[in-house]
């Protein structure tokens, strides 16, 4: 999929099982790095940053990322400062036939390492909506995409583009079993509900209907093109080894069998004008300028959070310093005013 991302075809690589069957740790698995290197239980996206940039070496490119998510059918930014950014989908049109699904607001980070990607993963990752079930303790209650854009310079005039969208469906889940009540009964209906829709959409394709219907979720809308499409698709299907779980394990190997038969249309991007590529860069130098006014007004100046403990602790000891020193002050003043009194009652004496 990296090989076709660089030539510049999108490309897209979802999750899909029941929940607790591990998709999650598949697309994401440990994110942490020691010393630049990967965890062996790192998941697909660090992985997939890591073999991007190593393939990216001595190539003029840019890396881009975004990281959304789905819940209860509202799209929200991973990666905004905003507490609550709240995204909508629209439809590029492209030749008077249905064009693109874009997501509108979406902020898209530039990264020049796979671990700036890294910190991305991870900052989204805290921001996702997980919670206890039954059937796995930090159960993912959206599902998330998350793309790597890749502008490679092919010629003087032209840049490739490519995009890969990763994604981590929420798992599907018997609300019985799962012991779901409440906002979370509500959540896996949802959930179950656009899953639903995706086997739809995929049975639709399979059948070669004259009607796919991608509009019923937004789940379905956001992957249009990786169904049917214009994407290259991989879909990976995780089971449980569980003998209790085999009525879902058979239903996932099914749906996975049935997607098997979708056939995509891949097609390359065009390539984009190196001009376009540099008033993108200009526009997003703006904004990051714009960024840095803003937080500077608003909090002094930017600081991460490493470094402002750092500061603290180093205004701790100072204080710390501050006070002995005080207490040292105070000492000798009352040392040289005892000798003072000494002195001035010797010259009495003296005196007299
Ligand atoms: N191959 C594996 N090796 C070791 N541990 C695994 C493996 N797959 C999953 N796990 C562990 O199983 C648990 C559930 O996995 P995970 O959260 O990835 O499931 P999920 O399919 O994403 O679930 P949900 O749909 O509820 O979000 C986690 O504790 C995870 O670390």
């Amino acid at each position: 999929m990296i090989d076709e991302l660089l030539l510049g075809y999108n490309c897209t690589t979802f999750a899909y099982g029941h929940t607790g069957t591990g998709k999650t740790y598949t697309m994401s698995g440990e994110m942490a790095e020691e010393f630049g290197l990967l965890s062996d239980n790192a998941g697909i996206i660090p992985r997939t940053l890591y073999t991007i940039f190593d393939q990216l070496k001595g190539r003029d490119s840019t890396v881009k990322c975004s990281f959304i998510e789905l819940y209860n059918e509202a799209l929200r930014d991973l990666l905004s400062d905003e507490e609550d950014t709240k995204l909508q989908l629209f439809e590029s049109e492209r030749n008077g036939t249905n064009g693109n699904v874009l997501v509108k607001g979406m902020q898209e980070s530039y990264i020049g390492s796979p671990s700036a990607g890294l910190q991305l993963l991870q900052m989204g990752s805290r921001k996702r909506q997980v919670a206890a079930t039954k059937c796995n303790d930090l159960s993912s209650r959206s599902h998330t995409i998350f793309t790597i854009n890749v502008l490679t310079r092919t010629s003087n005039e032209s840049v490739t583009s490519g995009k890969l969208n990763l994604v981590d469906l929420a798992g599907s889940e018997n609300i019985q079993r799962s012991g779901a009540e409440n906002k979370r009964a509500v959540e896996a209906d949802q959930i179950n509900q656009s899953l639903l829709t995706l086997g739809r959409v995929i049975n639709a394709l399979v059948d070669k209907s004259s009607h796919v219907p991608y509009r019923e979720s937004k789940l379905t809308r956001l992957l249009q093109d990786s169904l049917g499409g214009r994407t290259k698709t991989c879909i990976i299907a995780t089971v449980s080894p569980c003998q209790s779980s085999q009525e879902e394990s058979v239903s996932t190997l099914d749906y996975a069998f049935r997607a098997k038969n979708i056939h995509n249309r891949p097609q390359m991007n065009s390539p984009v004008p190196k001009d376009t590529l540099l008033s993108e860069l200009a526009s997003e130098i703006e904004n990051l300028k714009r960024n840095l006014i803003a937080t500077r007004h608003r909090n002094g100046i930017y600081m991460t959070s490493d470094a402002h403990e750092e500061m603290i602790k180093e205004n701790e000891s100072r204080r710390i310093i501050n006070e002995e020193q005080k207490q040292r002050i105070e000492a000798l003043e009352s040392g040289l005013q005892r000798k003072a009194e000494e002195l001035l009652e010797l010259l009495r004496q003296n005196r007299n």
